[in-house]
């Protein structure tokens, strides 16, 4: 016989309920696979990736408590299945590659893509062979910051060449959508779309390989970090209290991958009026500085918001490489000569 306990009232818990340490809900990260219900009980049967496990009893506690509240409901099982993201071909191209680093972002907005592009530059301008892959599927914008106009080239056998451009080797997952039909991408089809978009590139032998991550949380970002055997993150922020919390849930997940964080930096931290260069505190400042120490995470540097980066950004020249001079390409140098040091 039926029940009566609602099914859309489950899924409206499972809708509203946040995975731990993680800005997502069971169904954003497409998790559940069934709901079983019969009389007073209800089992969830889910499909996590394996990163998760380290939390598995608290979201079973927490899953039992919420769902058990739901009216007519008596008992409340969770069943897991643990998913591996696949690492197959993809290790073995990045042998070339002696470190990766990816950069990110709790939040979309940040500056994330102004910091990888210069910070990316910085490091080629010191003597280091640099890949930059912009990886952010929501907003690619390598194209743009880079004043690239056409795609890369592809080997007879389907290989990607990257494009060169300031002594770096770029790529950007843009070159895969097509502008006039942008393509949906969910879940695991993204994952596995990007998987190999990422054993495809040529690199060739690199010191650094910087990824532009897309910004949040998500289990995007969880394989893609697993995939690339990523060696450090760097993280952005602004100022903002409310930034900087998006930004604690980025660090969360990386300690939960257990991949270090090799530095924070706090972008937008002042404005520098373009004509008297005196400098305005518009979302306050040093707060993420502070809160790094407090975390124990070294912090990389403070950028101005400077009307030559955003000018560079959107003209397709990096401020490091069209203002060498700058006393911001000066901190972006020093930036990339503490990571290169790590
Ligand atoms: N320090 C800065 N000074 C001036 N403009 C900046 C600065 N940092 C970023 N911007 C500008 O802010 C806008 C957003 O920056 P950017 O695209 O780098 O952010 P993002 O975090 O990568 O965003 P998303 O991931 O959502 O695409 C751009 O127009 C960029 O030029």
């Amino acid at each position: 016989m039926g029940s009566r306990i609602s099914r859309a009232a489950i899924y409206d818990v499972l809708n509203a309920w946040q995975v731990p340490g993680v800005n997502a809900t069971l169904v954003s990260l497409k998790a559940v696979k069934a709901i079983d219900v019969e009389e007073g009980t209800v089992t969830l049967h889910l499909q996590l990736l394996d990163a998760y496990q380290d939390r598995a009893d608290a979201i079973r506690e927490a899953l039992a408590k919420a769902v058990g509240a739901i009216d007519g409901v008596e008992r409340v099982g969770v069943q897991v299945e643990w998913e591996r993201t696949p690492q197959a071909d993809f290790k073995n191209l990045l042998t070339t590659v002696k470190k990766c680093f990816v950069i990110a972002s709790g939040k979309g907005g940040v500056g994330k893509s102004t910091v990888s592009s210069n910070l990316a530059v910085a490091m080629a301008a010191q003597g280091y062979k640099v890949g930059l892959l912009d990886a952010d599927i929501h907003g690619p914008s390598m194209g743009m910051m880079f004043g690239i106009k056409e795609g890369p080239d592809a080997t007879p056998d389907g290989k990607i060449i990257p494009v060169e451009k300031f002594g770096l080797k770029l790529m950007s997952i843009a070159f895969l959508i097509d502008e006039d039909r942008p393509v949906v991408w969910r879940g695991p089809m993204l994952n596995k779309a990007l998987t190999q978009f990422l054993g495809d590139v040529l690199w060739g032998d690199l010191d650094f390989l910087f990824i532009d991550l897309p910004p949040g949380t998500g289990d995007t970002q969880i394989s893609l970090i697993q995939n690339a055997k990523v060696d450090g993150a760097v993280i952005v922020s602004t100022p903002q209290d409310v930034a900087f919390l998006d930004a604690r849930k980025a660090i969360g997940l990386f300690n939960t991958v257990k991949v270090p964080i090799v530095g924070v930096v706090e972008n937008m931290s002042s404005f520098i009026c373009p004509g008297c260069r005196q400098e305005t505190q518009i979302f306050g400042h040093g707060g993420v500085k502070a809160a790094a120490e407090r975390m124990g995470l070294p912090f990389l540097g403070e950028i101005p918001i400077d009307l030559a980066i955003r000018q560079g950004g959107d003209e397709g020249t990096p401020l490091v490489a069209g203002h060498p001079d700058s006393p911001q390409t000066e901190v972006f140098m020093a930036m990339a000569a503490r990571l290169a040091g790590k």
